[in-house]
């Protein structure tokens, strides 16, 4: 039996509601990604893309629908709820990877963990690990002003998974990368959602990479089809 691990029902978001400017982002999109699926998020450009995984992360809110996350509703929850869920059950990859500046690679990974209870050898233990995955290990000291475009990608997807997320919700996460990488980065995915049942939500302009996906869903004049 499939589980549902994401559930979008009707999301309707506008920005500048009543103003000339007025744009209708998202019109009633529905989704549901089960335990272990990686599906992938096309559209072009300026389509809601991100409007829409911002709100499946709980990081913006829809004016009209609902968000549920593991079977558990998300619409009219508390800010301090919402943060929890955030932390504990989605990880997430920007489409600019928001990496911590002063910190090195392994403290960006390191870091979450410590904010949820991990030690600090356990966590280490397990962010060397994940970078180790991804062909970036020897990077673990670097800043990421010290780092590529890709491997700054590579250590955001590492910091994603870092607390072991239901979920993972991620912007273009092989944009800025080679073939081989984007390649070593789709397979480490892949493998978790087999090996640990995540769950993955990917927006994506690589067609071959989206068709590699168990599915593929568009967006379309603000629904997905
Ligand atoms: N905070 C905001 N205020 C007003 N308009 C916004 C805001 N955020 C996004 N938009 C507009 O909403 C539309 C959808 O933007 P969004 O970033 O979700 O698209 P996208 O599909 O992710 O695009 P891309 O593939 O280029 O990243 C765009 O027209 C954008 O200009």
């Amino acid at each position: 039996m499939s589980k549902p691990m994401l559930e979008l029902h009707g999301i309707v978001k506008t920005y500048n509601r009543g103003k000339p400017n007025e744009i209708k982002v998202l019109r009633g999109a529905d989704l549901t990604v089960d335990q272990g699926e990686v599906v992938a998020l096309v559209a072009p450009s300026g389509a809601g893309k991100s409007t829409l995984l911002h709100i499946a992360g709980l990081l913006d809110t829809a004016d009209q629908g609902q968000v549920l996350i593991n079977g558990q509703d998300m619409s009219g929850k508390s800010d301090r709820k919402r943060t929890a869920v955030r932390r504990d059950e989605v990880g997430f990859i920007y489409q600019f990877h928001h990496l911590l500046p002063e910190f090195s690679a392994l403290e960006n990974i390191v870091l979450p963990q410590l904010a949820n209870g991990v030690s600090q050898s356990v966590a280490e233990r397990r962010a060397l690990e994940l970078l180790g995955n991804v062909g970036v290990a020897d990077r673990a000291d670097h800043r990421p002003a010290a780092m590529s475009g890709g491997e700054q990608q590579r250590v955001a997807f590492c910091r994603a998974l870092a607390n072991e997320p239901l979920i993972l919700l991620a912007d273009e996460p092989t944009g800025n990368l080679d073939p081989a990488t984007s390649d070593q980065v789709f397979e480490t995915l892949m493998a978790l959602a087999r090996d640990t049942g995540l769950s993955a939500l990917i927006a994506t302009h690589n067609m071959e990479l989206a068709a590699r996906m168990d599915r593929v869903v568009r967006m379309e004049n603000g629904v997905l089809v």
